[in-house]
């Protein structure tokens, strides 16, 4: 049904899959269509046990980077406003909702990721129970039984149901796994190309208890923050208290994926009527629980399983269940990167991944950019295992026990360095009020409406710039964590960042955890606010030359100091830029700061953008990050050398190299798209919005964070 004169991926048979030519889509219609839906389809890849993780994915042959290697539609996907994915509960909830419309192929999977859910919760249970009962023999009858609690007990943050009964082994559950995929192709055929089954589809509507719970949840109204405006501001209504249980709680925490925002440069594609030939398929029925309709006909409403997109380019927020995508295992120098269309979810391979070579994605977004000990507690923290892979184990290798050499030292300097920046741009940011007012409002706005919240938001960062380490410490540590809890669940971390760069500490971090993780729309303005003012101060023009100077001085300090820890060590040159890529931030606050100032030459601009770009590309290719630095390193080289140069030509090449492992090799065979999409691109990397604020935000947030 979705044939095209361009095929992306053709699903082949390797093993455990039919041979069946599957072509999926242009690239053009992919990135430019809001009415195209994708068929399912896995590429060269297969489902297989890896060891020490449970199922993967492999690559089924050689595969070259932009190849597609999935294209999943969700079983629940919803959108929320920029940066402010909706939560798992809602999830949750639109996944219950939409189970009485799901193919059999749908509720398989689920079924499927249920299981493996429970078999994962068995197995960590029967670990904890192992280490327990060796510690008692080791302690003797004496000490008594060891309680299973805390660290000691399963080692997930967000522990998962253990199971009654009995449950699939990792064989069990991968046979099934492939039988799965093998009748997929058949189900879609019968199922019309994969859209929304209609009508009954085979099976009870009614929830099986196990997977749901077992009390009713009343019926939910999802309503995008995005969509609350387009229509009017009607609200969302239903219940906000979790579900009953049931495993599905599980499925959406251990396999959901988010994200921040959605591509900006693919949204701002889809907002431009490109004068495609009629005839495309159409979904406005949604497919699969993808609604992409704007719903600017004042139905702002679904059945809950799908969800509806708001129009505009700013790149929304999203947050889904694709199921494929679920078995895809991490790595802090992943093979294979992300990107959400509408609500269809594509992975394509980032570099060349040989056969039998195990493909990868990463969990972590801004934290990939961090060294060995902050990445695997974020990994622990989210999803409770610690990681191995190959860049872990290069940097456990040569900077065991998180001693980096140099890199706490370089995080102090930084810290030092910018401390007074970070002061200035708080006070700017708020107007400098004066702290004994500032516990006041603190005091009055508690309760999180949206003017309130601002102001004790505002109040407490001004707080946090004028008074004393020692007010602080007496007053402040309440309004963290209030403020905190105004800061939404989106940038928890925020405000403790901002006052552990302020002032040189993690003293904030138990008031300020964030176990109260509310979702607050009224505060993304204060967030804003703070962004601004950080990066206005620390890049603004009119700062005098001399502070620029030293602040810029800093910076190239701690890169050289690094870079002179790598040639001691003698590190390949993948291995210096992954350790680079620790201190990625520094080298994009130099960047930018080398932009604004008159200290740093042209060449010398140009040479960090370049290693930006290379660091990103070493660590994350494909990613909006690697598209990003090259663009930029691209538009400098071109400033710097002129376009004809070949500096220029250089970069101009990776560039679009970042761009095909991003959005495909369609790119390269799909007239004007190439042109098309590196111009909306550029204008992104190179405009002075959001996305330069963002960048020395999530470096306020790495360096000042990087106390754990
Ligand atoms: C989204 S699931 C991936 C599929 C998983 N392997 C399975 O069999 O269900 C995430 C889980 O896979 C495992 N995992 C993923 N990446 C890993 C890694 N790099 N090292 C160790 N375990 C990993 C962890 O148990 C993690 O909680």
């Amino acid at each position: 049904m979705y044939a095209s004169a361009s095929a992306d991926v053709t699903a082949r048979s390797r093993g455990n899959r039919p041979e069946a030519s599957v072509d999926i889509c242009t690239t053009t219609q992919m990135l430019t269509s809001q009415a195209f839906t994708p068929r399912r389809a896995v590429g060269p890849m297969q489902l297989d046990l890896i060891p020490g993780k449970g199922l993967g994915w492999r690559a089924s042959r050689d595969v070259l980077p932009g190849e597609l290697l999935l294209a999943s539609l969700p079983l629940a996907v919803l959108y929320g406003a920029p940066g402010e994915p909706p939560p798992n509960e809602e999830l949750v909830a639109a996944l219950r909702q939409r189970w009485p419309r799901m193919t059999p192929y749908e509720r398989r999977w689920l079924q499927l990721l249920a299981d493996c859910c429970a078999a994962s919760a068995a197995a960590s249970a029967a670990a904890a129970a192992a280490a327990a009962a060796a510690v008692n023999q080791a302690v003797g009858a004496r000490a008594g039984p060891v309680q299973q609690t805390g660290a000691g007990a399963a080692a997930a943050v967000a522990p998962l149901s253990v199971p009654v009964g009995p449950v699939p082994s990792s064989r069990e559950l991968l046979a099934r796994a492939r039988e799965l995929l093998l009748a997929a192709a058949e189900e879609q055929d019968e199922e019309g190309g994969g859209s929304e089954a209609q009508g009954n589809v085979s099976g009870s509507d009614i929830l099986p208890p196990a997977l749901f719970g077992s009390a009713p949840e009343p019926k939910r109204t999802f309503t995008s923050p995005l969509l609350t405006t387009a229509a009017g501001g009607s609200s969302s209504s239903g219940s906000s208290s979790s579900s009953s249980g049931g495993l599905v709680v599980d499925v959406v925490a251990r396999y959901s994926y988010c994200e921040a925002r959605e591509d900006a440069a693919v949204a701002e594609l889809l907002d431009v009527d490109l004068g495609l030939e009629d005839g495309l398929p159409n979904s406005s029925s949604g497919a699969n629980g993808s609604s992409r309709n704007d719903a600017d006909d004042g139905s702002s409403t679904n059945d809950g399983g799908g969800s509806s997109r708001g129009g505009g380019s700013e790149g929304v927020s999203v947050a889904g269940l694709w199921p494929e995508l679920g078995l895809l295992n991490h790595s802090c120098v992943p093979n294979a990167a992300l990107l959400v269309v509408g609500g269809a979810l594509y992975v394509r391979a980032g570099r060349v991944v040989l056969e039998g070579e195990e493909v990868t994605v990463s969990y972590l977004s801004a934290g990939l950019f961090s060294d060995v000990s902050a990445r695997r507690a974020a990994l622990r923290s989210s999803h409770g295992f610690v990681c191995c892979c190959p860049r872990c184990l290069m940097e456990q290798e040569h900077f065991p026990s998180r001693r980096l050499p140099g890199l706490e030292a370089a995080r102090a300097a930084a810290r030092a360095a910018t401390a007074a920046a970070v002061r200035e741009a708080i006070a700017a940011a708020t107007g400098a009020r004066a702290a004994a007012g500032a516990g006041e409002s603190a005091g009055a706005a508690g309760e999180g409406a949206a003017g309130e919240g601002k102001s004790t938001g505002v109040a407490l960062a001004a707080s946090a710039a004028a008074v004393s380490e020692a007010e602080l410490s007496e007053c402040a540590l309440a309004d963290v964590a209030k403020a905190e809890a105004l800061m939404g669940h989106r940038n928890p971390g925020l405000l403790q960042a901002l006052l552990d760069a302020a002032f040189g500490s993690g003293r904030f971090a138990a008031a300020a955890a964030p176990d109260h993780l509310l979702l607050r729309d009224s505060c993304t303005a204060v967030a804003a606010e703070l962004e601004a003012g950080v990066h206005a101060v620390l890049t603004a023009a009119s700062r005098p030359a001399q502070q620029q100077a030293e602040l810029l001085a800093r910076l190239e300090g701690i890169l050289a100091q690094v870079e002179r820890n790598c040639a001691h060590l003698e590190l390949p040159p993948r291995g210096r830029l992954l350790v680079l890529a620790a201190v990625l931030g520094v080298l994009r606050l130099t960047c930018e700061l080398g932009e604004l100032s008159t200290q740093a030459t042209p060449e010398r601009r140009l040479q960090l953008l370049v290693t930006t770009a290379e660091v990103v590309e070493a660590v994350a290719p494909g990613s909006d990050a690697h598209v990003t630095a090259a663009v930029k390193a691209a538009s400098m080289a071109r400033r710097v050398h002129g376009a004809e140069g070949a500096a220029a030509r250089r970069a101009e090449l990776a560039a679009a190299a970042a761009h095909i492992a991003r959005y495909g090799r369609g790119l390269l065979t799909e007239p004007g798209l190439l042109r098309r999409m590196s111009g909306t691109r550029r204008r992104l990397a190179t405009g002075s919005g959001l996305a330069a604020r963002t960048g020395v935000l999530a470096w306020v947030l790495q360096v000042g964070g990087g106390t754990e």
